[in-house]
Order: C-alpha cells, then structure tokens, then sequence
C-alpha cells in the first residue's frame, strides 16, 4: 500500500507543496492528540468568547486554531491564512507563495459528546513575492484551488485530498504515524438514496427545496419511487466523508433567517467542493456551481448542495420550478 508521499510524488506535485501539505497534516495529528485527551484534559466546553460569526468558541476550535497558524508560520512558503476563527487574513511570509484557507474545527456542536470532529482546508497560488497581500488576494474563484483537504478525527485518523488529480482517502497508520492510501480515486456514485439535511430547519427553507424534502420523504408514494434514509452528523466533515465513500446529497439550504444559509465559502464550501468535483460528484448553491462563485468578504456564506451529481442537477431543477 502507497502513502501519502509517494501518491504526491507521483502525481508530481511540485515539493514546496507537498512540504505544506505536511505542515498542515502535521498539525492535524497534534490536534487529533488534544482532541483524543478529550475530559482526561481541560479542552472540552466553551470559551466566554464569540468568533466573528458571532458564535460561542468552543476550547478546541482555539486550540485547533492556534496549533494550526503556528505550524503554517514556520512554513516560508505560506504567504498568508484565512481562518474561520480570526476576522482578518493572518500575514505570515512575505515571499509565500501559498494562501491558504481554513476550518480547524469543523462540527464544534460535538467536541462535548465525543462525536464527528475535522478540520477542512484549501491552499491556492499567491501573487507575486513581496506584492502587498489583502483580503482582496481571497476572493479568486475556488477554480484558482490547487489543492483542497480534510482531515477527520473519527475512529480512525483519516485525510482525504485533491492536489487536482483525482480525489484519494488516507488512513493514518499509528504503528509508524504514516498516512497510507486506503481509497484511491475516489468515483461518487451519480444516483444515490441517502440525504443530509437538517429537518428541523425544513420549514424556514425557501419552498422549491421544501418540495425537494417532501417529494424524498415520500418515498415510494410519491414522484421519487424509491424510497430515501436520512443522516446528519452535525459536522459537514463527517456527512461529506460518508457521501465520497457511498454517495448522498447534503444541503445546508437558506432560511427566511439566514439568507445564505450557515455554511462559509471560503474555508468549508470551496474545498469540500473542490474534493467532490474531483470525484465525479457536483457542488451547487442550488443555481450556480459553488467553484465558479466570486468570493465577496472572506466569512461570507453561501447555501450548499453537494454530492451525488444526478441529485445535485434535481435540486438545480427544482429551484427553476422544472
Ligand atoms: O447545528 P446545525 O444546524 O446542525 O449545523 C451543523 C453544521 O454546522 C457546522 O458545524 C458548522 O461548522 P463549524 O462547526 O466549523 O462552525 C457544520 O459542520 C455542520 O454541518
Ligand atoms: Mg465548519
Ligand atoms: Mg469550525
């Protein structure tokens, strides 16, 4: 079995990359450590503090952040990071040539239960050496993505990640701490009988996609003629690793309250997008493709459907009214 290095080099991926990549991977498996102490150490609960999507900071999402931004700062080839955790972008290397963009804790609502917990991250190309880099620097399509990832903190340490050549699974083995390659070129099934969708949202959704729900519910009585199962971990992370490995549709639609819906463009969307793309699936706001959007401010949020293409191209029917 490969790892992830001889995957890299095989695909050719120049070394300052694979070098971030590294970085990056490294710090997961520290996290993956503080996440693993869990109650025997003092990283569960919340903090007093809000981020600045106004919400409650969990112990971890800090952690994870921190742990994060200081590995990425040894890094000379990092220009600058976005973080869902800091409002600003985080300057680090003037001749950078990477940006990268990041979710460290992904699924916070169960860092206290023991549940699904990721961290989700994209790298793209920076402007030349030593140009001044802004936030303005972010808001290039997700097509400019070189490389998008996540890294699950389930009951096995897994990586999944897109250098552009296909989407692949790694496993780490923690005999000798390598990532191995457990799921090559990963082919999301087109059709599928699984939806990911937070029901007790269902009413405040805009009606083409209640009637979307309602027709899945309906099962075999209805329009679908087959009937659909239900999932939802509370961690995007989790949902969309279950959706690369069988197939499924999650959404995370907009709501009478929450015009774009929950989820953020730059550092949760674009590189799950980026991931699923890569692997014969779609990712739409439920018009449009979720890689073609041009990025406006770096939390902004956007309404995501992502996963099995056939069912991706329904709920783009349905918001025309087909
Ligand atoms: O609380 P809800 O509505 O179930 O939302 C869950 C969604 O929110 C998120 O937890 C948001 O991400 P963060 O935990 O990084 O803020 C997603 O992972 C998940 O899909
Ligand atoms: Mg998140
Ligand atoms: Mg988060």
């Amino acid at each position: 079995m490969k790892n992830l290095y001889t995957q890299l080099e095989q695909d050719n991926v120049p070394k300052t990359l694979t070098l971030l990549i590294q970085s990056i991977v490294g710090a997961c498996t520290e996290i993956a450590t503080r996440i693993n102490h869990g109650a025997l150490s003092d990283v569960l609960g919340s903090l007093p503090d809000h981020n600045v999507q106004g919400e409650v900071q969990k112990k971890l999402d800090v952690i994870a952040n921190n742990i994060l931004i200081e590995s990425l700062k040894k890094n000379k080839q990092v220009r600058a990071v976005a973080s869902e955790e800091v409002e600003d972008i985080i300057l680090c290397n003037s001749f950078g040539k990477y940006l990268i963009c990041f979710d460290p804790l992904d699924g916070s609502s169960n860092t206290d239960v023991n549940g699904s917990l990721g961290t989700i991250f994209s790298i793209s190309s920076a402007s030349p050496a030593q140009t001044e880099v802004s936030e303005e620097d972010f808001f290039s399509t997700g097509r400019s993505i070189i490389a998008a990832g996540y890294v699950l903190y389930g009951p096995s340490l897994m990586l999944a990640l897109s250098t552009g050549s296909g989407t692949h699974i790694y496993t780490l083995d923690p005999s000798n701490n390598n990532f191995m390659l457990t799921h090559p070129n990963l082919n999301i099934p087109e059709d599928t009988n699984e939806f990911s969708f937070n029901l007790s949202n269902q009413f405040k959704w805009p009606e083409n996609v209640q009637k979307y729900i309602v027709d899945l519910q309906l099962g075999t009585d209805g329009i679908r003629k087959k009937n659909f199962n239900m999932r939802w971990l509370g961690a995007m992370v989790g949902d969309m690793h279950r959706i690369l490995c069988k197939g499924g549709i999650f959404g995370y639609p907009e709501e009478k309250n929450f015009k774009y819906g929950k989820l953020r463009l730059l550092y949760e969307a674009n590189p799950i997008a980026f991931l699923v793309e890569q692997a014969n699936g779609l990712a739409s706001n439920g018009t449009t493709s979720i890689l073609d959007t041009v990025p406006s401010s770096i939390h902004q949020r956007i309404p995501v459907f992502i996963g099995s293409k056939n069912e991706v191209l329904l709920i783009e029917k349905y918001a025309l009214g087909k």
